[in-house]
């Protein structure tokens, strides 16, 4: 199991957020904080708003009331040149993130390097294979195309990319959706390792459990438009919610803690 990191010092904190589509009220008053080092679990029913609040923190959707601060700056507040300085320190993989085709992986992971730290073609490309080894991809790996790798390769090609400007912050949502056991379980592995070295924390949406037991330190659940309750995994199964016990103490819920061995919760 993960460690559990300080908590001195929040990187992320939503307050009175409010998220609002036409009459459809997806947030209203939500509160959640992410610590640094952290890996912070977000999961909830099906349209509980994890994607909605994963892109109001990055600012992909205006909030209608509340503030988001991320590492100590308002995000609305900031001019389009802070907001972008601000915006490099995030890494983010989205479930559909894909990576371009028609550029090989060593290419993938370089763009963001040449865009947005100006480095040459040569210094990025050197730099992309140095994370795309981090991430446990062999050397020629780097010159395949996303199209002829597997499912993991391609997500540790995507978690490389998130990566190639050393984020402080982590945004993941699903990324071990449509990887097969094994493979979902060497993700979860590599992210809390890269954790560990590298020291971001780490934004986790996810519906799977055994990544909530083998990565997570904390987990928040989405329900009523809120977080009704954020803690640590064995606290959380505890919650009286019957969507909480449904989802923890159901069949899937008891295969994971098996699965996650004697010092996962409940035992
Ligand atoms: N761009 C949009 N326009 C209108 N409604 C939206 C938009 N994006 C999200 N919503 C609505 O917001 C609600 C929350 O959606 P969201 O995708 O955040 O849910 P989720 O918790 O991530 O769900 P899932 O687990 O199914 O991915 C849903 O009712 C959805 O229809």
């Amino acid at each position: 199991m993960p460690q559990q990191p300080e908590r001195d010092e929040a990187v992320i904190r939503v307050q009175g957020l409010v998220n609002r589509f036409g009459d459809n009220v997806v947030h209203e008053g939500l509160d959640l904080t992410l610590y640094r080092g952290e890996i912070l679990g977000v999961v909830g029913g099906s349209g509980t708003g994890k994607s909605v609040l994963l892109r109001s923190i990055v600012g992909l959707k205006r909030p209608n009331d509340g503030t988001v601060e991320v590492l100590n700056q308002r995000l609305n507040e900031l001019s389009e040149s802070q907001r972008s300085q601000v915006e490099r320190r995030f890494g983010v993989l989205f479930q559909r993130g894909a990576l371009f085709s028609s550029l090989n992986l060593q290419e993938n992971v370089a763009l963001p390097l040449i865009e947005h730290a100006k480095l040459s073609r040569e210094e990025a490309e050197y730099l992309a294979r140095i994370k795309l080894s981090l991430v446990g991809l062999p050397p020629h790996a780097a010159r395949q195309f996303p199209e002829s790798l597997s499912g993991g390769m391609v997500k540790r090609a995507a978690l490389a990319r998130a990566l190639a400007l050393d984020p402080d912050i982590l945004f993941l949502d699903e990324p071990t959706a449509g990887l097969d056991p094994i493979g979902a379980a060497a993700f979860d592995q590599l992210l809390v390792t890269l954790r560990d070295a590298m020291g971001f924390s780490v934004f986790l949406v996810t519906h799977d459990l055994d990544t909530l037991y083998a990565a997570c330190d904390r987990v928040a659940v989405l329900s009523q438009k809120r977080v009704l309750v954020v803690d640590t995994l064995e606290n959380v199964a505890k919650t009286d919610d019957e969507w909480v016990q449904d989802y923890f103490n159901g069949p899937r819920g008891r295969a994971a803690q098996r699965s996650a061995g004697p010092t996962s919760a409940q035992e």
